[in-house]
């Protein structure tokens, strides 16, 4: 039997790293999916063809890979297997884009590992139950986050995370965004967000309020569809994103030429040191993101979470 889980990526709209301390945030699914396949095997076996090392150590005897990058880069899958059962198998994972673009492809390997395995030994796990094991594997891992990207892939749609509730957003709203590539993961940015804190609690305080703010009123103007007031708090969320050091400056100026251009809103979205950047829908946008070397995806809304399909092999 072969079980394959298809998972949609998402964009944050608002409230990126804010909602790793309380504050509120708005993510979304979109249509690209990453997928995991899950297949008997003697012993547990990982291919993963996006993945990519900087540089290897191997023991040439028996051509093993001796260096701790494959354990680290590995660390969701073993660590979403382990947290499900202990029955070998073999897992391929297929992404649409590279690993670490701030498109939550760590929350994707985690939810969709977690969700073809425990659907592979017969366990019908719900999409909550999904969400909560794979925010509890996420934090195991990075040792800080929030449940925003896992339990947004889990469930799917546009959700409002505020305190510990969930609310569903409706909005035509439609967005564009592309990726870069980054120079540090979203574990480490998170890490140097926390030394920003650490260093100064009460400006920290007053950045991270001022971005719980924005997104509850960008909430309202999501769900009555008044995309120049999104754009405008857009800009804003960046700026603070910038004020806390997460941004990197070919985005900086991709954003700020966006505003130059009229394009009604933009700023980064997910983790930051470079990944993805999302903009209001404009005929300058794609445009811009291409023009400074960004691989464009497919931001339309997906409305549902991860999906689980079983076939014989
Ligand atoms: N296709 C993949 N196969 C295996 N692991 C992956 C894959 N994509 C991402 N990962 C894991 O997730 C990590 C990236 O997490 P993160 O920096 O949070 O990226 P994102 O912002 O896309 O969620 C990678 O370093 C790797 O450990
Ligand atoms: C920065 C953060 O708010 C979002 C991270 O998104 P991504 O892993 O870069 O796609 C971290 C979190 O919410 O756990
Ligand atoms: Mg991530």
């Amino acid at each position: 039997m072969i079980v394959e889980a298809r998972v949609p990526l998402k964009l944050t709209l608002f409230g990126e790293h804010a909602v790793v301390y309380g504050k509120p945030a708005i993510a979304a699914t979109i249509s690209e999916f990453l997928k995991v396949r899950v297949s008997p095997s003697e012993k547990f076996v990982v291919v993963s063809p996006s993945l990519n090392l900087k540089g290897v150590k191997v023991n040439l005897d028996d051509m093993r890979v001796e260096n701790e990058q494959v354990s680290r880069l590995l660390n969701y899958v073993s660590e979403s297997l382990s947290a499900v059962g202990d029955v070998p198998v073999k897992i391929e994972i297929e992404s649409p884009v590279e690993p670490s673009v701030g498109l939550g492809t760590s929350a994707a390997v985690i939810v969709g590992t977690i969700s073809a395995y425990s659907s592979f030994l017969g366990q019908d796990l719900t999409p909550m139950e999904i969400a909560r094991k794979s925010h509890e594997v996420e934090l195991r891992v990075q040792g800080i986050g929030s449940r925003m990207d896992t339990y947004v892939e889990s469930l799917g749609g546009i959700i409002l995370f505020n305190g510990n509730k969930e609310e569903r957003i409706h909005s035509d709203i439609s967005f564009v965004s592309g990726y870069f590539r980054r120079s540090m993961t979203t574990a480490e940015m998170l890490k140097k967000v926390k030394e920003f804190k650490d260093q100064s609690v009460e400006v920290f305080s007053k950045i991270i309020d001022s971005i719980g703010s924005i997104v509850m009123e960008a909430k309202e103007y999501m769900e009555e569809n008044k995309e120049t007031e999104v754009g405008r708090l857009m800009y804003v969320n960046h700026g603070l994103l910038f004020s806390l050091g997460v941004t990197v400056p070919e985005i900086d100026e991709a954003v700020s030429r966006a505003r130059y251009l009229g394009i009604k809103g933009a700023k980064i979205s997910g983790g930051g040191a470079g990944g993805s950047v999302i903009m209001t829908s404009d005929p300058a946008s794609g445009m811009l993101l291409r023009s400074f070397g960004a691989y464009l995806i497919n931001s339309r809304f997906h409305e549902g979470g991860v999906t689980v399909s079983k076939r014989t092999e």
